[in-house]
């Protein structure tokens, strides 16, 4: 095959690079019912259609005094009888009378509104209680599903709430997509997996377990390629080797200049590369392409541009292969509690902390090898590309880890 190298020259912006990929990848994974206790994590192949009514009658909101409104006044009203949760009224309505009820109690055809306990002044077999307008306290039966709705998109992945949405339709099985699998791999010489004592020069893998705990929490299967030494026949058998079993190659390290840097000549020799390099700091030597059929992300070896690379680049990508339907990630304008000079044309994003004064601040070293500031930080700033200087109190855009790595 001839090598194929299909990079632009200068760094991509990341808009650009996001474009590419939107139009480069499509949903390879197939849809398969699970049952919908195992369906956490999963991403909605189909969108349900609900069967059923929930609540399935108008019942209580509150516990009270079910009543129609026209018969309240200021005279005490008889007790008809008790109506709790799952136990309907049997007998028809006495007109004019209160019915002790309870939050989730279906309310009765002839009473309209409920009038909450606090407010009830309880004689023996009567009640008085104040002027309500009529509907008061009460839920409407198919307020929150209604047969023939679809509660839950395609492409929606599903976390506990959408877990609870799907039992209250009664739904024992969901359509999802299958899980993606995902080959990961570290490059480098100088990385060990933690355990042994470290040869001279030595260091250990920080990568590989950080982003296996991403690619799990994103839902995917991981096939453990280890750690490959800086080689380029090595790195080319073990991606061409993975490339056949996998949907998608991660790997970290050799993705930029050096003479030890091997990773975009394979890919180039393999397959094609789509970019290499973004203009965004920290993950500038990010690259994508394909080995054979089998896409490639290759993040730098800097735990931290690993990090913020997998984020913006990694996580939509997995989305586009999975079918998930992934709204970019939203930046809330945040007051700066710092001063920063940043050349033009480059996007940045400095690891930041939001203080309880509502502003954000940047979080001591700062370097793209310094795993440790992300975890003192709550998110990124989004500094665009044209944008040079940030004063204090200059609004600047905040990406928040629970959102980028959700
Ligand atoms: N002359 C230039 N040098 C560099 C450039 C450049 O444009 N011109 N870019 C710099 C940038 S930006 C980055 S980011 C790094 C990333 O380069 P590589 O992808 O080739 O990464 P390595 O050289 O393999 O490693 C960089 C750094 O990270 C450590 N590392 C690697 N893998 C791991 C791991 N799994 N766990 C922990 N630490 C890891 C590695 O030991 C290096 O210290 O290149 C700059 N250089
Ligand atoms: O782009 Mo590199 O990721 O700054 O360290």
């Amino acid at each position: 095959m001839a090598p194929s190298d299909q990079s632009p020259a200068a760094p991509l912006r990341l808009d650009a690079a996001l474009a590419l990929l939107h139009r480069d990848l499509a949903a390879v994974a197939e849809a398969e019912n699970v049952a919908t206790a195992q369906a956490g994590g999963r991403v909605l192949a189909a969108a349900p259609v609900a069967a059923v009514t929930v609540p399935p009658a108008d019942c209580a909101a509150m516990d009270g005094w079910a009543v129609r409104a026209a018969d309240l006044g200021p005279d005490p009203l008889p007790v008809g009888g008790r109506i709790a949760a799952g136990h309907p009224l049997a007998a028809p309505v006495r007109p004019g009378h209160a019915y002790r009820i309870f939050t989730g109690a279906p309310l009765p055809a002839g009473l309209d509104t409920v009038v909450v306990q606090e407010e009830a002044e309880e004689r023996p077999g009567a009640v008085v209680l104040p002027p309500s307008p009529p509907g008061a306290n009460v839920r409407r039966a198919g307020e929150s599903v209604a047969p023939g709705d679809r509660p839950l998109a395609a492409g929606r992945r599903l976390g506990p709430a959408e877990l609870g949405v799907a039992a209250a339709l009664g739904l024992t099985e969901l359509p999802v997509r299958r899980r993606l699998r995902v080959a990961l791999a570290s490059t480098g010489d100088e990385l060990h997996d933690p355990g042994p004592a470290l040869p001279p020069g030595g260091l250990y893998d920080a990568n590989r377990p950080l982003l296996r705990a991403l690619l799990a929490g994103w839902g995917a299967e991981i096939a453990d390629l280890g750690i490959i030494p800086d080689r380029p026949d090595r790195l080319a058998a073990r991606l061409a080797e993975a490339a056949a079993g996998c949907d998608l190659i991660v790997t970290s390290g050799g993705a930029s200049v050096g003479a030890e840097d091997h990773l975009r000549g394979v890919v180039a020799r393999l397959g094609a590369v789509r970019f290499w390099r973004l203009a965004i700091k920290p993950g500038k030597p990010v690259l994508f392409g394909r080995i054979g059929a089998t896409p490639l992300l290759g993040l730098p070896g800097n735990p931290v541009s690993v990090l913020v690379g997998m984020a913006l680049v990694g996580r939509p990508v997995l989305a586009r292969l999975g079918g998930e339907d992934l709204p970019p990630p939203r930046r809330f304008a945040v007051p700066a509690a710092f001063a920063l000079r940043k050349g033009a044309g480059r996007r940045e994003f400095p690891r930041a902390r939001l203080t309880a004064d509502g502003t954000a601040s940047l979080v001591p070293n700062d370097s793209s090898g310094a795993l440790t500031a992300v975890t003192a930080a709550d998110g990124l700033l989004d500094l665009a590309e044209e944008r040079t200087e940030i004063r204090p109190g200059d609004p600047v855009p905040f990406l928040t880890f629970a959102e980028l790595l959700r």
